[in-house]
């Protein structure tokens, strides 16, 4: 162990003591020793339950693989229902109660409108994803295929004025949709001025009008008579319209508009889990140096694009002079959460008296949170959280007594940085079965903290499937989407949101949306979650951020919220009616091989960037060559459907490696512009991520709940040993 240092009863890498010592604790009132012995008390009174629990999860699978073996070809919900009751898999429900967390940020409390994630890892993104609480429409509209490259309008490399003229035109009738004018249509504007507190718009023929409801102009940049920025409210979201007569767009239209600028990210999830790869002291740094620079409000990166190099660094509050002259200033920065990892991990940058490595969700809870005091100290315009949290999303959980756990890890967080309770608020991810069924009183467990639920649709199919791994072949992947349990999934997680008073006090969210290049389509099926009553959902990207924005100004989330808690609540027997595959004989060897090589290709193309280059989300094309947001949720849903079919004799072993050795030689393909990729076709033998990807497989069956962590962290440090031994 010469690469640690006795820190209390804590044996602490080096870099990680120093990172602590020379980056974190400068600026803050917490010395040195009073951190290494809070955590130390911390790791040696919570690690033991923290392991314990883990063995429940265990021990619980055991009992149910059990069960489902003997119950392959007459399964009965209520049969089912009741055994799960029996081995407290599913606890009892307790009396109604409201959630009481106050003091929480208006953008998660009161507005609706997109959530973000961003892989903590990589600065560019990072810094990109704080600032896209503003985006630019017409970028989002001219970048993406939500214009139609029909009738000369494709996106090539030139600058394409018929492609431009239809984004002005789309601008326009978001405009007239949401801030219709008393007479007339912004489409027809031909200028925009600001006289006796109301906006006023010139339009072609010679009329001028104003803003059906004058109340939509909250503020404005530049003279009156001459405004470069009109501020608009609608759906408690602001909206710009920019004016630059002589700029290249303003040039081209009638009322010299520039852009016309959505509020988008209203919150970012920095991610430290599904997306990043940290499986030792140093991964772990680059995090959590990127989060530090985050809550300092220094982060910076330099960028280069087409030969110039810029500083990207966090942007400033906008600041507007309101109706009577007086100057105010908006959030010009998404609203920051850091999603934690789960209480499945360990990590090697902290090993306890006992020798056991610490608890990578203890370590993630004190270290993003002692970060995060930068934050709540600070005055200046880079403050995140205005209203004193530190926003920990924390996934993964089972059931309620785990996120009792997570609550017992805040308060003894709080108590160690001096921070008054339930100063950590928590966004509870409801993607495990056993937190879904149990929600109520998962949610109770927090009900003084908890500020999101957010349905984890794709961990939560890779839970279904491995659950029920004994029971029967799972239906295609294609089709989970169809299945009884996972729309019933999705009602329950608003019902229950709703029941125990979320509305006006905490998100209730929609997963993520995975097809980052698709977002003509993303516009027509997203709708779908205001719709459905969440006030949040997921994007990957900011230009996903800002057309997602638009849609709650299509829905008010808040009525919606309204009507449905009149409803029935969603179905317990509907969300435990396991998607099994019910005529195997009906499946043709084409629709097998095409599950299998899909499965496969995706597994490949993630894990391999996963292990060799260190990257935890990336976009993966897919058998039809469309581009998926691939991350350790999806990874742990082809690992476990294959190993699924496997189980159920739909598939070889044989067949699945040739799949795998066949795919790989595409995936290969796909990555030979990158001189640092190490083919996996060139020694399937010696490439680790081969190695990886097919135990993943092979393995699978005994992973802990399907998780791939543990089999991608031991190739990755074998990785990382390899190369440091060729350096
Ligand atoms: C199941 C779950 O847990 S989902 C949550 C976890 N997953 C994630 O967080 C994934 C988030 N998304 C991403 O990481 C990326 O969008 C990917 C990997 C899917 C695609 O990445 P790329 O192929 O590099 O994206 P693409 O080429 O389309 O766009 C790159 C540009 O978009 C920006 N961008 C893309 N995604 C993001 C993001 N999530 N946040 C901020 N900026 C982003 C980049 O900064 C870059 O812009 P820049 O050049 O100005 O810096
Ligand atoms: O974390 C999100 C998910 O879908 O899993
Ligand atoms: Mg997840």
């Amino acid at each position: 162990m010469t690469n640690y240092q006795q820190k209390d009863l804590l044996k602490v890498n080096n870099e990680l003591v120093n990172f602590i010592k020379e980056e974190v604790l400068p600026g803050l009132d917490i010395t040195e020793q009073h951190f290494w012995s809070a955590l130390s008390k911390i790791t040696h009174d919570l690690g033991p339950e923290n392991r314990a629990l883990l063995a429940k999860r265990i021990a619980l699978q055991e009992q149910i693989d059990q069960w489902n073996l003997k119950h392959q070809g007459n399964f009965d919900v209520l049969t089912y229902k009741k055994f799960l009751m029996e081995i407290g898999y599913l606890v009892p429900e307790g009396e109604d109660f409201q959630i009481s967390t106050s003091n929480v940020d208006t953008e998660i409390s009161t507005q609706a409108g997109p959530q973000l994630v961003v892989p903590t890892a990589n600065a560019r993104f990072a810094l990109n994803a704080a600032n896209a609480r503003w985006g630019s429409l017409y970028d989002a509209l001219y970048g993406t295929d939500v214009i139609s490259d029909e009738d000369g309008a494709e996106k090539g490399r030139a600058h394409n004025a018929i492609r431009a003229d239809k984004v002005i035109a789309y601008g326009r009738d978001f405009l007239d949709s949401h801030f219709p004018l008393i007479t007339g249509l912004h489409k027809h504007a031909c200028c925009y001025y600001i006289d006796n507190k109301q906006l006023h718009v010139k339009l072609a023929d010679g009329a001028t009008t104003q803003l059906q409801n004058a109340q939509q102009l909250i503020g404005y940049q530049g003279q009156k008579e001459n405004p470069s920025s009109m501020l608009l409210t609608h759906n408690d979201l602001r909206v710009a319209i920019e004016i630059d007569a002589m700029s290249a767009i303003g040039k081209t239209d009638a009322a010299g508009i520039k852009d016309i600028t959505l509020e988008s990210a209203l919150t970012t999830i920095q991610d430290f889990e599904d997306s990043v790869v940290a499986v030792n002291a140093e991964e772990k740094i680059h995090v959590y140096r990127n989060w530090l620079g985050l809550m300092k409000g220094d982060l910076s990166e330099s960028i280069e694009k087409s030969g110039k190099v810029t500083k990207r660094v966090l942007l400033a509050d906008k600041e507007f002079q309101d109706l009577s002259g007086n100057s105010f200033t908006v959030h010009g920065r998404s609203l920051l959460f850091c999603r934690n990892v789960g209480h499945l991990m360990t990590n090697p940058a902290v090993v306890d008296k006992d020798g056991f490595e610490i608890q990578e969700g203890i370590m993630d809870a004190m270290i993003s949170t002692l970060i995060a005091l930068h934050d709540l100290q600070k005055n200046n315009l880079h403050r995140n959280s205005r209203n004193g949290n530190v926003y920990i999303v924390k996934p993964k959980m089972h059931g309620p007594e785990e996120v009792a756990f997570a609550n017992k890890l805040f308060n003894a967080v709080e108590d160690a940085l001096g921070l008054s309770r339930d100063t950590i608020k928590i966004g509870v991810m409801d993607e495990e079965r056993r937190t879904t069924v149990n929600l109520k009183e998962c949610i109770r467990a927090v009900k003084s903290r908890v500020v999101f639920i957010n349905t984890g649709f794709l961990d939560r199919t890779g839970d279904e499937i491995h659950t029920s791994m004994l029971l029967g072949p799972m239906v295609p992947k294609g089709n989970m989407k169809a299945q009884p349990w996972i729309k019933a999934y999705e009602d329950w997680n608003v019902d229950i949101g709703l029941a125990c008073g979320f509305a006006g006090k905490a998100q209730i969210g929609k997963g993520m949306w995975a097809i980052p290049d698709e977002m003509a389509e993303m516009m027509k099926v997203k709708i779908s979650h205001p719709l459905a009553g969440a006030n949040t959902a997921w994007v990957p990207s900011p230009t996903g951020a800002t057309l997602h924005a638009m849609h709650y100004h299509q829905v008010k989330v808040f009525e919606i919220q309204k009507t449905l808690t009149k409803r029935v609540r969603a179905s317990i027997d509907n969300i435990l009616t396991v998607p099994l595959l019910t005529n195997v004989k009906d499946l043709s060897k084409e629709a097998i091989d095409k599950e299998l090589n899909n499965n496969a290709q995706g597994l490949l193309g993630y894990v391999v960037r996963w292990v060799d280059l260190g990257m935890g989300a990336s976009k993966v094309p897919d058998i039809n060559n469309i581009g998926l947001m691939e991350d350790r949720a999806t990874l742990r849903i082809s690992s476990q459907h294959i190993c699924n079919w496997l189980e159920h004799g739909i598939l070889t072993e044989s067949q699945v490696r040739t799949a795998l050795e066949k795919m790989a030689v595409i995936v290969d393909q796909q990555n030979a512009h990158d001189n640092n990729y190490q083919a996996m076709s060139a020694d399937f033998e010696k490439s680790l991520s081969f190695q990886a990807a097919l135990d993943l497989i092979f393995k699978g069956k005994t992973q802990p709940n399907g998780y791939t962590e543990p089999l991608l962290h031991e190739y990755r440090k074998q990785f990382i040993e390899a190369q440091s031994l060729r350096n």
